[in-house]
């Protein structure tokens, strides 16, 4: 067994609505902190879904209304704290990289220049760490002011996730990551994540089977807007208690 880790967050039977369609159904779950947590599950059954209602990325859609609660070291997300202060302590990570059509060094000073950071000492410090933080300084340190979008797929995904951590993030939560990328990066990023999960709480939604049981402590496995099984990664691949996982993580689903 694991050693039992203080909830980051805890999700009391949260369920989403788009319109009239019910994309989350009384979900239920205690995320420890500093941990890696794996969400899988076939297309389409509400993982991303979920993902963006813990920072409430869910609210720029239009015609969603989200049930239940969630907490956040014990602060109601949706009622105690103020929006941009939650996504600030809670980054994210897209599935295609997303560096924004200016220099490295800006990328990553973004987030803090925003903050109100203005001195160039302070912006310089925040920039060459998270850079190491995310495993890109050393191939990047001699082309800072050069355009981010002409680095390769993988040092852009690293340049995001230390555009991400700028803001000296608490959660992390990644929309598969490692999809656009060839596997070579895609292993890297992983290293990367279990390193960073010593300093963060990471949620990953992922289809790669062996990613999920490579990196994560905890998998949830989503149905149709369910959480039908959820809990330590060893425990879900090796011995699942539903047999809808077992078929899922055997590739018998369908
Ligand atoms: N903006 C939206 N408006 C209406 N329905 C949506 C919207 N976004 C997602 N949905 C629906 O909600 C359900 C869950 O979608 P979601 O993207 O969360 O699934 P997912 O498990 O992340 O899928 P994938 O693995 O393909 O990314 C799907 O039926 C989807 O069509």
């Amino acid at each position: 067994m694991a050693e039992k880790k203080p909830a980051k967050f805890s999700v009391q039977d949260l369920s989403l609505y788009y319109g009239d369609f019910k994309a989350l159904n009384q979900i239920n779950m205690e995320i420890p902190q500093n941990e890696i947590i794996a969400f899988i599950g076939p297309s389409g059954c509400g993982k991303s879904t979920f993902l963006k209602t813990i920072n409430r990325m869910n609210d720029l859609i239009e015609g969603v209304k989200v049930e239940g609660k969630i907490y956040m070291d014990g602060t109601d997300i949706y009622k105690d704290i103020d929006v941009i202060k939650l996504r600030q302590k809670v980054g994210m990570v897209f599935q295609q990289p997303n560096p924004f059509p200016m220099s490295i060094y800006d990328n990553v000073a973004y987030g803090p220049r925003i903050h109100g950071i203005k001195k160039k000492s302070q912006l310089d410090e925040i920039v060459e760490t998270s850079l190491k933080q995310a495993a890109i300084w050393d191939e990047v340190k001699d082309r800072l002011k050069k355009n981010a979008l002409g680095m390769s797929g993988g040092q852009q995904q690293r340049i995001c996730i230390a555009r991400a951590l700028a803001v000296e993030p608490e959660v992390i939560l990644m929309d598969e990551p490692t999809s656009a990328l060839d596997p070579i990066s895609t292993l890297k990023i992983e290293d990367l994540a279990v390193e960073l999960k010593e300093k963060y709480t990471i949620i990953i939604v992922t289809h790669n089977m062996q990613q999920a049981s490579r990196i994560s402590d905890r998998t949830a496995f989503f149905l149709t807007g369910d959480v039908i099984e959820y809990g330590e990664t060893e425990e879900i691949f090796n011995n699942p208690v539903q047999k809808k996982t077992e078929d899922y993580i055997t590739g018998r689903f369908g």
